[in-house]
């Protein structure tokens, strides 16, 4: 898969089936007592609602006319305890919908979350970052209205509808059927516009995430920016991708304002319809009471429709966003354990690569047909361009990546078949971009090992030198630190990712350019507290200082995903290749110095 960018809309892998709603139950079923319960207390005030008019009825038509003064008391105390009744229902119903309601997004942003932690690097290599944080937070809260309220009031709109049509035919047929006159026009409406509308939603929720997308990537690349004075550049971006959120908003308002007056324009219709009737046969067929009632009733027949309108329309705002939120859930983390997976064993750490080939995407081979055993306790060093393959193989070792053909084994034991828990935690892996995450560098330390002792902390610090830069601090290992290390300088952030790594105590270490950062006399003091550490550890070390690479036991010379050239420093000068004139460039690059 080509990688999204944030002006590209993101393809449906698959639209949403309104069979989907199914999935939705999931959520909801959980709370099907309180929904039981609200749903009752909803039934219980509607029918004490609809008792209004109906003794408005009673009143004009027998205890008015009648000065039947008892019976218009009891109908006021009647009509006040329905009041009551109706207040403290409603008090109910919104409690437990809008506690339900979150409750239902808490999950759902749960899953969403639990999901996202097991997607393969990928799934994340593949879309910008603010697509997908754009799915957890804003469709989420977006959905708020039309799971808890939405839902309940669909039903309970549903409920008065049919209760007022339930009255309304007890007190006059004919003049029911009037009302209902216009409902097929109102049906006719929706249907003509629905596909038009779910695909103006479906393009709001698209401009929507590539505007967040780019947010996303202005703000993480802000310092870049500000030094390339490229502010009024993207400020210029920036206005169309807005704009273009701003647009496909607008359309699909048009098509939403096209079914609010078509309802609000049918109701009026109708009532005119049955005044008009009601009114000339006033006295003949319909009395005062039941045409004053008819019209109460009307007004509550109208109402919920109005408001399953109202419902419609979240309903397909809704979608839009649900359609995203189930895309994500249904991704397929294909770097995953296999059904018969095992513990790997506490290792040696051998590590085997029989003829492996990998590619990212279909198009190129990155790997083609790498090959070595390296034993326990040996370090390795990989050289070589830019772009080689350096950083893949190892990425390959954790697994971060499936193979695409060959194997790759540690004690023998195939990485694939082994759980990924069991063989990461087996290794210290520092990656090329030291990810530093808000909170104490102690905390950050620990970050792989949260059962680690303050000291154990302090010891992994102090072999990496980290502890030179820590202890002075004036909060020392409790110094705040913010996301991404931003307040660290880049070697400290490295320092501290290496802490993190060797924390673990793993037999296998992976360290990608981690000490590229770190000034000459520090990456000096470093060696010797990294020289002590390798000892008894399997090694892969990625760097492009000499100093570094001389003190591995091999090193491997990588071009063009293929291992060009192996063996110790002094074997590999001797062959007078690739690493000779590697080291020769650097040697003198650092003379000339
Ligand atoms: N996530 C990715 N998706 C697609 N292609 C990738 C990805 N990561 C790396 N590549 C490509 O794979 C090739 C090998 O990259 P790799 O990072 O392994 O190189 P490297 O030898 O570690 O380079 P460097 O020394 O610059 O870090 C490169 O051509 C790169 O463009």
């Amino acid at each position: 898969m080509a990688r999204n960018k944030f002006d590209q809309d993101e393809m449906l892998d698959s639209p949403f089936r309104f069979s989907d709603f199914k999935r939705i139950m999931v959520y909801i079923k959980p709370y099907k007592k309180q929904i039981l319960l609200t749903l009752s207390t909803i039934l219980l005030a509607n029918l004490a609602l609809m008792l209004g008019p109906y003794l408005t009825k009673i009143a004009i038509d027998e205890s008015i006319p009648n000065q039947n003064y008892t019976q218009l008391i009891i109908l006021s105390c009647i009509f006040l305890f329905t009041i009551v009744i109706t207040g403290f229902c409603m008090r109910y119903r919104i409690r437990t919908i809008n506690e339900m309601g979150q409750n239902i997004l808490e999950t759902m942003r749960l899953d969403l979350f639990k999901h996202l932690q097991k997607l393969p690097f990928t799934y994340y290599d593949n879309r910008p970052h603010g697509k997908i944080l754009i799915r957890v937070v804003n469709y989420i809260n977006s959905l708020s209205d039309l799971l808890s309220n939405g839902l309940i009031n669909l039903i309970s709109d549903l409920i008065s509808l049919f209760v007022a049509l339930g009255f309304m035919l007890f007190i006059d047929y004919k003049l029911t059927l009037y009302s209902l006159a216009l409902i097929p026009i109102l049906m006719l409406v929706v249907w003509v516009i629905k596909n038009a509308q779910r695909k103006a939603f479906q393009r709001v929720s698209n401009k929507q995430s590539n505007l967040n997308a780019y947010i996303h990537e202005s703000i993480a690349g802000i310092k870049v920016t500000q030094s390339f004075a490229r502010e009024d550049e993207n400020l210029m971006i920036f206005d169309q991708v807005s704009n273009g959120y701003r647009s496909s908003w607008m359309t699909a308002m048009r098509y939403q304002f096209l079914l609010w007056p078509s309802v609000h324009n049918i109701a009026t219709i109708t009532t005119c319809l049955v005044y008009y009737v009601g009114i000339r046969e006033l006295g003949v067929h319909v009395s005062t009471g039941v045409l004053i009632a008819f019209i109460g009733y009307i007004g509550n027949f109208w109402n919920p429709i109005i408001n399953i309108g109202t419902f419609y329309n979240s309903l397909i705002t809704g979608t839009a966003y649900l359609e995203r939120i189930f895309e994500t859930l249904d991704e397929k983390p294909d770097v995953i354990d296999k059904t018969d997976a095992y513990v790997l064993p506490n290792i040696k750490g051998e590590v085997t690569f029989k003829n492996v080939y990998f590619r990212y995407n279909s198009e190129r081979e990155v790997l083609k047909g790498i090959d070595f055993t390296v034993q326990p306790g040996e370090s390795i060093a990989l050289v070589g361009p830019t772009g080689a393959g350096k950083s893949t193989i190892i990425s390959l070792l954790s697994r971060f990546y499936n193979i695409n053909e060959g194997e790759a084994k540690i004690d023998g034991h195939n990485i694939a078949d082994v759980t990924l828990q069991s063989l990461r935690a087996q290794m210290g892996v520092m990656l090329q971009d030291t990810f530093i995450f808000s909170g104490t560098i102690m905390d950050n330390i620990r970050y792989g090992r949260l059962d680690a002792t303050d000291e154990e902390i302090i010891e992994a610090s102090k072999s990496v030198k980290a502890h030179d830069f820590i202890a002075p601090l004036k909060d020392g290992y409790y110094t705040e630190v913010k996301e991404r290390g931003s307040t660290l300088s880049a070697g400290q952030r490295q320092l501290i990712s290496f802490a993190r790594a060797l924390l673990a105590n793993p037999k296998i270490l992976i360290l990608d350019e981690a000490t590229s950062s770190i000034d000459t006399n520090t990456e000096i003091a470093l060696q010797i507290g990294l020289n002590k550490l390798l000892q008894g550890r399997t090694s892969f070390i990625i760097a492009h200082r000499l100093s570094t690479i001389k003190n591995a036991n091999r090193i491997f010379y990588i071009d063009q995903g293929i291992i060009q050239e192996q063996g110790n420093h002094e074997q590999l000068l001797e062959l007078k290749g690739l690493y000779y004139t590697l080291y020769h460039s650097q040697f003198t690059f650092l003379k000339a110095n």
